[in-house]
């Protein structure tokens, strides 16, 4: 920039100093090479520069810090500052002079959620900052809009990923039985409070001990008649038929979990079906093992004991 400072490179003056004790340059054949290669090579442009510390420390060149001889030789080290921006016009961003973005973002569930920023966090209204919206004022996100899918192709198979809508209350099961009709889970259990001496460990006792709990003396061949009969009830005893055994339930009735009357349901009938749709796990035979009264034969067939036709 300053055309005398190029010139004084170019064209050195002599030195009129020569003594050893000296620091600049003496002339001598080297010098008169050094210029012939100076006129030279400025010719094309280019300066070479032969510089020694002397110089440096003369010189108040505005260019990057140079090694300075004053500090017992150990030269000092260049110091920087981030404050100037030295990027070029190219590399320029103009985030650089931004407050640093909102955290967390203005349009997160966090946000929402937090409501709006306390007075003494937010930024001062004079500070740049990058566009932001109130969470209040910001409308939803934009929900896309979808084309049902053609039944039959990959679309109505797929599984939808996106974000499930609002839907009302289902007025029919999956397979398109109206709830009001469809089949439900079974009742809930309704086991019933039995009196006290009236537990299972109580008729296990009870099965064991020597009480005859059939109410006959042997068994019996049993028509569906006779059956019929022993409905339980005006005084009669309930019997009941289960895989062509009958049993007489009376005295489990007052030990049955699910209550008397559930039990007395099947009482002069076959009770395999209702004893099936309730209580499959429960074993009958083990249960009413000592009640057995005699088995199932037909109509024609009179009531006695199988034993006698052995006989
Ligand atoms: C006649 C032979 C029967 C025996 C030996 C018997 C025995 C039992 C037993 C041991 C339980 C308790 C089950 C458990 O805790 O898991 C029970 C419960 C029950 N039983 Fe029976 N039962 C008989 C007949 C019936 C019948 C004919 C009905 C209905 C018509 C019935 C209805 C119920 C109900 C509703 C419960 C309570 C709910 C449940 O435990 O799941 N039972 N019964």
């Amino acid at each position: 920039r300053d055309p005398a400072r190029w010139n004084r490179y170019l064209h050195p003056a002599p030195a009129t100093d020569a003594s050893p004790s000296s620091k600049s340059p003496s002339p001598g054949p080297a010098d008169d090479n050094k210029e012939e290669l100076d006129g030279r090579i400025s010719s094309v442009g280019i300066v070479i520069e032969e510089r020694t510390p002397d110089v440096e420390a003369s010189e108040s060149r505005d260019s990057t810090p140079k090694a300075n001889a004053t500090t017992n030789g150990i030269p000092p080290i260049p110091s920087f500052s981030l404050e100037s921006d030295t990027a070029s016009d190219d590399d320029y961003d103009d985030t650089d002079t931004m407050a640093p973005p909102v955290f967390p973002a203005p349009n997160s569930a966090q946000r929402a959620s937090a409501g709006p920023i306390p007075a003494r966090f937010r930024l001062p209204s004079s500070a740049p900052r990058a566009p932001t919206t109130s969470p209040q004022l910001m409308a939803p996100p934009p929900v896309p809009m979808r084309r049902p899918p053609v039944p039959g192709t990959a679309a109505s198979l797929r599984v939808p990923n996106g974000p499930i809508p609002n839907r009302a209350a289902p007025t029919q099961s999956s397979l398109g039985v109206p709830l009001s009709t469809a089949v439900r889970a079974p009742n809930p259990r309704k086991k019933v409070t039995l009196e006290p001496g009236h537990s299972p460990l109580d008729w296990a006792a009870l099965k064991r001990s020597s009480a005859n709990l059939s109410g006959v003396s042997s068994l019996q061949r049993v028509t569906p008649s006779q059956l019929k009969q022993h409905n339980g009830r005006k005084g009669k005893p309930a019997w009941s038929a289960y895989q062509g055994k009958v049993y007489n339930v009376t005295p489990y009735v007052p030990f049955h979990p699910g209550g008397e009357g559930e039990i007395r349901r099947a009482a002069g009938k076959d009770g395999e079906k209702l004893f099936n749709e309730v209580h499959p796990w429960v074993n009958w035979d083990n249960m009413l093992e000592s009640c057995i009264v005699g088995i199932m034969v037909g109509e024609a067939e009179t009531l006695k004991s199988p034993l006698d036709e052995v006989d």
